[in-house]
């Protein structure tokens, strides 16, 4: 046997058992994680920031539509700085007090409120010759029985100062601060506490289905986490954590279009509608936006097709008169889709640059949903495209808010998530949830009821809020 030969077959003996033993390796690691080895998640090598630190980096950016559904890229985007102006301390009656809103029979009737019956949500006579009309301010359209009244920037209330700078998304911190507690420290405490077995996993799983992320998310999570501690030397509480964090943001889909639709396009004012079950927080959302887009520089126009409580115009309205936006408002209990029409109808003539509606979400069955929401949207299109339809889903429901928006996505076509009360729930797994189930994303996030108090959805940011 030549020399060759002979280190021939030492070399290949030699790779034959370092690949034995990486395999061995791998098959140990997958049946047996421990990190105790490294640094221990309970001396974690970068400081806590306790406060929940969800700092988005950016501001708001907004687009131009063209129909909502429409998949084609926005046209033109902006970033509005976000203001640093502290906001006067504002509160708004909650409807609800016993219990969540729902949508069908579980939707409850509020205190306030039970002017409009069920009789008068039809369906639309799509043919009736004043929606048809193509500009109202020449015709004199008034469709149906909106009665509606433009209150502009002639009234009393002082405007507020909304200072387009640095600084709101930093305010913000510290709201996401119970929603750590169950995602980010739970999981991270069960990655790092010692040797994984399968009730380890079994644990990490309830941890991830208990924070609202929903069964094929957690699946889809923990298979990536297992799999990424099988095959990597993640060993120290910093790199599971990097791991965790990459496998989270794959799930939040960091690629989809967050832009808010609120841009005019060929001349006619951005239309968004904001849609959702009573007491979410869609006024409150609708007065926010308002906000962000007037610091923006927008003239913004709103609608309040809520008529089902009056209380919810004055609302809207109020809103309108704090940051300059004109409010069209209908008679109580008018027809929402005259209402939205005419906010439409005015904005355009008007020549403003975004027109928001607000929407009415109490509703007793899904049939009047559909009817009412359908309507709205098919009218208003008489005038120009819906550019955005945005649900305002509250986090704090769990979910029963995932129900909400499975039923509101059947009844018109969802362009976005704006998900409210994110400062108030330890669920924050509901974002995974909604936006796998709706295939559309979170745009906007509320994180309290101060007038300033509503983010950009950014994945980054909001995984880093929930790891801590
Ligand atoms: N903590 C917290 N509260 C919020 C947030 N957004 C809205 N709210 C509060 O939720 C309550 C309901 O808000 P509204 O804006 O009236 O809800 P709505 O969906 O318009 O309700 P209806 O007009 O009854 O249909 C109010 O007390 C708001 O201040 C948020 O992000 N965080």
């Amino acid at each position: 046997m030549n020399t060759e030969l002979i280190i021939g077959i030492v070399v290949g003996v030699i790779v034959a058992i370092l690949a034995v033993v990486l395999i061995a390796r791998v098959v140990a690691n997958r049946r047996r994680i421990s990190l105790r080895d490294g640094t221990s998640t309970d001396q974690p090598t970068r400081e806590v920031d306790r406060s929940g630190g969800y700092q988005a980096g950016g501001g708001f950016t907004f687009s131009q539509g063209g129909g909502a559904g429409l998949a084609d890229p926005p046209a033109e985007t902006t970033s509005v700085p976000p203001p640093t102006v502290t906001p006067p301390a504002t509160t708004y009656e909650r409807t609800e007090t016993d219990g969540q809103p729902g949508v069908g029979d579980d939707a409850s009737v509020p205190r306030d409120s039970a002017q409009r019956g069920m009789k008068d949500i039809s369906l639309p006579d799509l043919d009736t010759p004043d929606l048809d009309t193509p500009d109202v301010d020449t015709t004199g359209a008034e469709p149906e029985t909106a009665d509606t009244d433009a209150s502009a920037l002639a009234t009393p209330a002082p405007l507020d100062v909304i200072e387009p700078v640095d600084g709101r998304l930093l305010r913000l911190r510290g709201r996401l601060a119970r929603s750590q507690g169950t995602l980010g420290k739970g999981v991270l405490g069960l990655l790092g506490g010692g040797d994984l077995d399968e009730d380890s996993w079994e644990e990490i799983e309830d941890t991830l289905i208990s924070a609202d992320l929903g069964s094929a998310t957690t699946a889809r999570v923990v298979d990536a986490l297992r799999t990424g501690l099988a095959t990597s030397s993640v060993r120290t509480a910093a790199e599971v954590r990097a791991l965790l964090r990459t496998v989270l943001m794959a799930e939040l889909m960091p690629d989809l279009d967050r832009s808010i639709r609120a841009l005019p396009h060929a001349g006619v004012p951005a239309v968004l509608l904001v849609v959702g079950v009573n007491g979410t927080g869609k006024t409150t959302t609708v007065g926010k936006l308002a906000r962000v887009l007037v610091a923006d520089g927008r003239r913004v126009l709103l609608g309040a097709a809520d008529t089902f409580r009056a209380a919810a115009a004055d609302q809207l309205q109020t809103w309108g008169e704090r940051v300059g936006a004109q409010t069209v408002r209908g008679r109580e209990g008018a027809d929402p889709a005259s209402v939205a029409f005419d906010a439409v109808a005015t904005g355009v003539a008007d020549g403003v640059d975004v027109v928001v509606v607000d929407t009415a979400g109490r509703l007793h069955t899904k049939t009047g949903l559909m009817d009412e929401l359908g309507k709205v949207k098919r009218v208003i299109e008489k005038k120009t495209a819906v550019d955005e339809v945005l649900l305002v889903l509250d986090a704090t429901t769990g979910q029963n808010g995932m129900m909400q928006a499975k039923v509101f996505a059947e009844v018109v076509s969802i362009t976005g998530v704006v998900l409210t009360k994110l400062d108030g729930t330890a669920k924050g797994g509901i974002v995974f949830h909604v936006q796998h189930e709706l295939g559309v994303p979170v745009k906007l996030v509320g994180l309290g009821e101060g007038a300033d108090d509503l983010a950009p959805f950014e994945p980054g940011a909001f995984v880093d809020a929930l790891l801590g």
